[in-house]
């Protein structure tokens, strides 16, 4: 048996630039991974079967599961004969905007590679991780990283200063196809990714804080006004930086001070069922 834990991710800016033909977006983001993790068990199985199991009843068991397709794309390339038994201890959100799914695919890849010792380098992985989804390439390495194309390109950036990262959930679901669906190019604030990156560099959490900006916040909230009622409530707590990762409907605050974070997460409690105080992944 082999263990993999797979982190959740956040976006510190999601922009999109254009839609292209083949129906996806092409977009520019810095994303980073936090200490808020599932934990993965691998195991060979006599037949050939992939198995998934979990406690978690949102968890799909079947072919729905990015760790199940994962897994199929691992034997496939292999011509491995051998069946998979994958157990999820599930933590982190599902359809949260975490990457959850995308993490547990990534894990299973990382995991696979070590089982079966068939020393893929990272880049090899990430190629067979964008066949399953957009964000699991990204979710090979993880850490800091500018992500372009449909997300598949990757950068390695600078990290987040040291910070606590204020993890709120709502309970409201949300389709990242309907939300891109609704992206209107001419009505966006774009985000400044050189800026973030540069506030990165130069380790300054203010600039940071000012940068976060994501380009489908405001298309969720307009069917969601549950995320401007958790980010007002972590503003009025003492935030200083506030924002939606991914397609939502996860917001989260950053901040330095352990006191802040503690006021944050208090003010937040009752009102939303997931509520976390994680910190970024250096
Ligand atoms: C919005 C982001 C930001 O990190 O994350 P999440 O909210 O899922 O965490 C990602 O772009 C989501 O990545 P991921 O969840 O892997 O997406 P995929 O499974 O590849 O695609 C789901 C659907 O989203 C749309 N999609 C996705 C990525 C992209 N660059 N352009 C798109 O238009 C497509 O309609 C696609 O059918
Ligand atoms: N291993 C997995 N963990 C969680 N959800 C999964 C997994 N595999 C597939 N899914 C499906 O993917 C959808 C998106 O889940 P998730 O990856 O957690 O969200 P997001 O893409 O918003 O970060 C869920 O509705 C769920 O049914």
């Amino acid at each position: 048996m082999l263990f993999e834990k797979a982190p959740a991710k956040i976006n510190l800016t999601l922009d999109v630039l254009h839609k292209r033909d083949d129906g996806y977006h092409e977009v520019e983001m810095v994303m980073t991974t936090i200490d808020l993790f599932d934990r993965l068990s691998f195991e060979k199985l006599e037949n050939d079967q992939i198995q998934i199991e979990s406690e978690n009843r949102f968890v799909p068991d079947n072919e729905q599961n990015l760790a199940y397709q994962a897994a199929n794309i691992f034997k496939q390339q292999f011509s491995i004969k051998q069946g998979i038994r994958i157990e999820i201890d599930k933590q982190i959100p599902v359809a949260a905007g975490l990457a959850g799914g995308s993490s547990d695919a990534a894990a299973t890849i990382r995991g696979l590679n070590r089982l079966f010792d068939t020393g893929l380098t990272n880049q090899e992985m990430e190629q067979l991780a964008e066949r399953i989804g957009s964000d699991v390439p990204f979710c090979i390495q993880g850490g800091t990283q500018l992500a372009r194309g449909r997300g598949e390109i990757l950068r390695p950036v600078a990290s987040l200063p040291p910070c606590y990262v204020v993890i709120a959930k709502p309970t409201v679901g949300v389709s990242t196809k309907e939300i891109y669906k609704r992206v209107n190019l001419e009505k966006m604030m774009h985000p400044d990714t050189s800026a973030m990156t540069h506030a990165l560099e130069d380790q300054d959490f203010g600039k940071v804080c000012a940068e976060l900006n994501n380009v489908l916040e405001p298309i969720t909230v307009e069917m969601h006004s549950t995320i401007a009622q958790i980010k007002e409530r972590m503003q009025k707590a003492g935030a200083p930086g506030v924002l939606m990762s991914g397609s939502g409907p996860t917001v989260y605050a950053l901040v330095q001070q352990e006191a802040k974070a503690d006021r944050i997460y208090n003010s937040l409690k009752g009102f939303c069922q997931d509520v976390y105080t994680v910190h970024a992944l250096r």
